[in-house]
This record gives structure tokens, C-alpha cells and sequence, in this order.
């Protein structure tokens, strides 16, 4: 079974994370790695840490020769920000005012360790970075089996009306227009992200990924956890700030002769004739697109004030602000595609089970060979 563990605070050391169940003799470029990690730190709207932070992965165990062995994988990533915070006094890191929205007082409820600094640093997106680097060595081995990722902002502030496609390279394509709003342009994106951060507050939005190359019959409905939409889902959702997945398009509001992908015959193959259903029926892949889209709420850290309280002096007390993001809807992006790509993997791990990449591929093949060998011969369904 593939499964990760990682470990670190945002402004410690550094982030790892072991990475086990790997197939061997699948090629690993850690140049991709760091690619991705760059990708992740870009996007409109990032604060200051992201001038600071230069992402790269060493990996200390689980390869040979740029191949993975089958052994464990240990990732590491540096964080240059402990330099600034290694020399830092008690007081100047103590936070007993909770921000709204984060997990400061939630954290301390439940581990009490006096100081919410604690609760800070281990909830922390930086931990993202981690997440994206054990992706982005799935991504290697999928890239293999045909398997490819893709995202984009898909709106900004969660407004359901607007549907934009945002790239993180920039490029930005309008695919469905709304009376209500249209954003047109990048230009647009970058001037609500600055209005925002001129008025002290902070944005959330949606974003799509997909995945091409899933193959027919990931997941299953025997049991309730092993349904492929509920692993996915609750994989995303774990990330921080979002609030709502979806698998297939969530504005897509329609009745069911609408909705409901038909299944015709073409040229002896199965066809689908659209994929409003996002790739899964049942809990298990049908080989069309994998189709997903993730809500996140705004930013938690505003200079706007919110109402909080002071655990120190136990009065009320206005939120405080820290160093943030004002939106972080692009990087989101991105650590869904490395999200998808570890459980993708996992999924297909569980189902052809194999240690090495041939006879991993083999087995893919059978699978495919059988279902084809049943729509030839199968024409009474
Ligand atoms: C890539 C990324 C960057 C983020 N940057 C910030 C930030 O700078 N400031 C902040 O307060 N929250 C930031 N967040 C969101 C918080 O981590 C998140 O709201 C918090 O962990 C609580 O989320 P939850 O309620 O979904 O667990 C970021 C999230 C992601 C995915
Ligand atoms: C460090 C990252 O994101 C961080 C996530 C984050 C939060 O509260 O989640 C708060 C900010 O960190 P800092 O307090 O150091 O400015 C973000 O920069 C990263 O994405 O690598």
C-alpha cells in the first residue's frame, strides 16, 4: 500500500516526509520535483514568505540510478525562513489572541500548550510544500503509466457566476460568460487581489484539476472507504482552507435527462457522450476524464479587525494580523494536482498491486485487453 507520513513546522527547520510503497524501476527526475515546487510558490496574491522561500527537495533514501528501488523514500525541504525565527525570543513569538478562522484556538482546546505559536506552525499551509513534493514523485511514476495532471483557477472569491480559467503560467482563457460578472482578463484577477489587500482583506475562490489517462475501475462501492469519490474528496478537503470539493462541475445545475452521461457504441468501443459525472460512477473510475473542483475560503490572517479574545488576559480583544497571503487560490491549484497524483497512484497500487514498473504495466494491460475482449463479444448489453 502506498502511504506517506511527513513532519515539520513552518518556520522550523524544515518539512519531511516518508513516502513508502513506491513499485520499482520507475524513473524519478528531481528536477520535475523542483519545477513543481516552483509552481507552487508562484500566483498573484502571495505575501512575503514567498520572497524568502526558495523550495527544493533532496531526496536521502528509496532511489538508485535516478530509479525508484521499492524502498522508502525520505524527502526533506529546507526552510530559509528559520534563519529569521532560529534567533527569536519567547516573547517575540508567544500569540495568545486567536485569529478567526485559523487554527489557533482550536489548536490550543485541544493540545494546551499555552501558546498558540504551536497550533500555528504545525496547521500551517507550509506543510503544502511537503505534500507537493511526495506528488510530484507520484506524478514521475504516473507519467509512466499515461496518467497526466492538469489545474487552474477556475473564480476568484467564490462568486458561482463568474467562470474564468486562470493559469498559473498566466494565461487566461474566458469559457463560459455570466450576465451577473465576467472576468476578463488577468488584469481583472490581479485588481480584485489588490483591492483587497488595499482594504485589509482577503479572497477565496475556486479551482479545477483534472486528470487524463485514469484507468476504468480505480475504487469500489463494496465498501463505503474505498469509494474513489470519497477518497478523493476527503484527501482534498484535508488541504488547508478548503471547504467544498466537488466531482464534476458543482454549477452544473440540471435535471437528470441533462446530467446523466450517455453510454452508446462507436466503432465496437464504448463512448460516453459527455462527462458531466467528473470520471467516477459508483465510486469507481469509467476511464473519462477525472473531473474535480475545490472551494476555498478566504484567507483567515485580514488586517481588518474581527472580533477575538485575549487568552492571556481573558477579555475581548480584536483579531491580530500577521504575515499572509491574500489569496492563495493559484498555489491551491497546484497542491491539488499533487494531492490527486498520491491518491490516483494509491488507488491504482490497491488495484493492480505490483512491486515493479513491468509487471505493474503488465497488469494495467491485462485489464485493458479484458475489457476490450468484453465489448467485442458482449453485444447483448
Ligand atoms: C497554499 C496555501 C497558502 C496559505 N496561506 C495562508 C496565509 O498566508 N495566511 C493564512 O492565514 N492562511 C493561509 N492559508 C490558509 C490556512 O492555512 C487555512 O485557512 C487554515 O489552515 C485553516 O484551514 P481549515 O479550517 O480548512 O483547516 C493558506 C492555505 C494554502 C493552501
Ligand atoms: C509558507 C507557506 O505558506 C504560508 C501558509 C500560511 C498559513 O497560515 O497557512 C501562512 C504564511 O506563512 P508566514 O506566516 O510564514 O508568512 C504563508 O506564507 C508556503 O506555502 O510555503
Amino acid at each position: 500500500m502506498l502511504r506517506f507520513l511527513d513532519a515539520g513546522e513552518s518556520h522550523g527547520r524544515g518539512l519531511c516526509a516518508v513516502l513508502e510503497g513506491l513499485p520499482a524501476n520507475f524513473p524519478v527526475n528531481i528536477e520535475n520535483i523542483n519545477k513543481e515546487l516552483e509552481r507552487r510558490q508562484k500566483g498573484y496574491g502571495r505575501g512575503g514568505r514567498m520572497k524568502i522561500e526558495k523550495d527544493s527537495v533532496e531526496i536521502i533514501s528509496g532511489l538508485s540510478e535516478g530509479k525508484t528501488t521499492g524502498a522508502p523514500m525520505t524527502l526533506l525541504i529546507q526552510n530559509r525562513d528559520y534563519e529569521n525565527w532560529r534567533l527569536k525570543s519567547q516573547e517575540e513569538t508567544f500569540v495568545s489572541i486567536p485569529r478567526p478562522g485559523h487554527a489557533d484556538l482550536t489548536g490550543e482546546y485541544k493540545y494546551a500548550t499555552g501558546n498558540l505559536r504551536n497550533s500555528i506552525e504545525r496547521s500551517s499551509a507550509r506543510e503544502t510544500a511537503i505534500r507537493t513534493a511526495v506528488g510530484a514523485v507520484c506524478k514521475e511514476v504516473l507519467k509512466e503509466l499515461g496518467v497526466t495532471i492538469r489545474s487552474k483557477v477556475q473564480t476568484l472569491y467564490g462568486l458561482n457566476d463568474t467562470f474564468c480559467d486562470l493559469f498559473d503560467d498566466g494565461l487566461y482563457d474566458l469559457i463560459e460568460k455570466s450576465p451577473m460578472r465576467v472576468l476578463r482578463h488577468q488584469e481583472e484577477f490581479m485588481a480584485l487581489v489588490d483591492s483587497a489587500k488595499k482594504n485589509g482583506d482577503s479572497l477565496g475562490g475556486w479551482v479545477y484539476a483534472s486528470c487524463e489517462g485514469v484507468m476504468k475501475g480505480l475504487g469500489s462501492f463494496m465498501h463505503y472507504d474505498r469509494r474513489l469519490d470519497g477518497i478523493l474528496s476527503g484527501a482534498l478537503m484535508s488541504i488547508q482552507g478548503v471547504k467544498q470539493v466537488s466531482i464534476g462541475n458543482p454549477f452544473y445545475i440540471a435535471t437528470g435527462a441533462m446530467y446523466h452521461d450517455g453510454i452508446t457504441y462507436e466503432d465496437g468501443k464504448i463512448v460516453r457522450t459527455s462527462n458531466h459525472a467528473g470520471g467516477i460512477e459508483g465510486g469507481i473510475s469509467n476511464g473519462e476524464q477525472l473531473e474535480v473542483y475545490c472551494y476555498m475560503k478566504p484567507i483567515p490572517s485580514l488586517l481588518l479587525k474581527l472580533p477575538s479574545i485575549d487568552l492571556k488576559t481573558r477579555k475581548n480583544s480584536d483579531s491580530r494580523y500577521e504575515r499572509s497571503d491574500v489569496t492563495a487560490v493559484v498555489p491551491l491549484s497546484i497542491v491539488v494536482e499533487h494531492v490527486l497524483a498520491f491518491e490516483l497512484l494509491k488507488e491504482i497500487l490497491n488495484t493492480f498491486s505490483r512491486d515493479n514498473k513491468e509487471e505493474l504495466l503488465a497488469a494495467i494491460e491485462v485489464r485493458k485487453i479484458r475489457i476490450g475482449e468484453i465489448y467485442e463479444k458482449t453485444t447483448d448489453y
